[in-house]
């Protein structure tokens, strides 16, 4: 029984973290946003927007911003994948047992290979896990554009409960059951949209950039089934959705950061230039590590690490990959 489901809290005031607060109010939700700046907080309070994250949009005045986590009855971790740890060790346990935690970040953890849903069970154990992910720019959801995305959990009742206490006229989750094969993707389309930004960036043509589209379709379909997820979630939004957006999008940090590799920059002189967050660039590793784990060929994750480790030009990666022995499709 996950009811009620009225009151949402969203820690992480990032911009996927106040567009999922302005969703949950646009659904009627009374929403906290877990803040960590309290000049932050003061002007989504106020000035009812968060500028340093998303422009000069205006932001329902049910968001309420702290600088403390606030007990609801959802919880959604909205802080990036690598901080998604830290951010429920700092949280009371109490705000987390037995209700609906939902993951929103897109990423695996360094170090132990986990996807987001593995680190809740690992910090919060008695919380009831959900993970959120399909094509949606934070813009386009805090906006009021329409946007469609997944929500998997493991109960289908509780999950399309969730979905209803969430949808809106212009954010529509559709329920599913198979959070790993969800999970997997929405990390794995960042990795291929720094590949696809590179094509781009090194201007290798619209047709590399589609080939490489539907080769990492496959090796994210071998990596999912790999896992104990369902190639078929791979049809759906958190899949071809967000693979297709993503890869094809100047919109999307991932991408972007792909555009700056393929014209030959080095990863840290792009970070150090200050780039926006890019969380392929902490996956591509970790998604190496789980494939040679699992035996899966996976040369288009080992091709990004290549790019992103400069052990070799983009001219080199794309000739080895081109002159892999011929094989069928399937
Ligand atoms: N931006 C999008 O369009 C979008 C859409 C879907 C999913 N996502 C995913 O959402 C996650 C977050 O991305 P974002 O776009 O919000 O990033 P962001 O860089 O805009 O914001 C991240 C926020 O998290 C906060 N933060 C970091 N560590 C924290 C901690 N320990 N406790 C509390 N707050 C902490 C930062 O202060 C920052 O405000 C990523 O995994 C991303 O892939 C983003
Ligand atoms: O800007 P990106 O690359 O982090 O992508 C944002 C969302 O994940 C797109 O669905």
């Amino acid at each position: 029984m996950i009811e009620p489901l009225e009151t949402v809290s969203v820690i992480g005031g990032g911009a996927w973290g106040t567009a999922l607060a302005q969703a949950a109010a646009m659904a009627g939700r009374p929403v906290s946003l877990l803040v960590r700046d309290a000049a932050q907080a003061e002007e989504i309070n106020h000035s009812h927007t968060n500028t340093a994250y998303l422009g000069d949009q205006v932001l329902s005045a049910s968001i309420i911003a702290t600088t403390t986590a606030q007990a609801a009855d959802i919880i959604i971790m909205a802080v990036p994948a690598q901080a998604t740890r830290s951010a429920l060790a700092a949280m009371d346990p109490a705000m987390l047992a037995g209700r609906p935690v939902v993951l929103s970040a897109k990423g695996l953890e360094t170090g132990t290979l986990q996807r987001q849903s593995e680190i809740l069970v690992d910090m919060a154990p008695d919380a009831i896990p959900f993970v959120l992910s399909g094509p949606s720019f934070a813009i386009d959801v805090a906006a009021g554009r329409p946007t469609a995305v997944t929500l998997a959990g493991d109960d289908a009742n509780q999950t399309s409960k969730l979905a209803a206490a969430l949808a809106g006229p212009s954010f529509r989750p559709y329920a599913a059951d198979d959070r790993i094969g969800v999970e997997i993707a929405g990390a794995l389309k960042n990795v291929y949209a720094l590949a696809c930004g590179a094509v781009d960036g090194a201007d290798l043509g619209a047709s590399a950039r589609s080939a490489l589209l539907a080769r990492a379709y496959a090796e994210m379909s071998r990596m999912v089934v790999a896992m104990g997820g369902s190639a078929m979630t791979l049809t759906g939004l958190a899949g071809l959705g967000d693979l297709t957006l993503t890869c094809t999008s100047t919109q999307s940090r991932n991408y972007q950061f792909g555009i700056a590799l393929g014209r030959g920059e080095s990863t840290e002189a792009i970070l150090a230039a200050g780039a926006k967050l890019a969380e392929g660039v902490a996956t591509a590793p970790v998604a190496a590590a789980l494939a040679a784990s699992l035996d899966v060929d996976a040369p288009l994750i080992a091709a990004v690490n290549q790019v992103l480790t400069g052990t070799a030009d983009i001219a080199t990666i794309v000739a080895g990959l081109m002159s892999r022995p011929l094989k069928r499709e399937d």
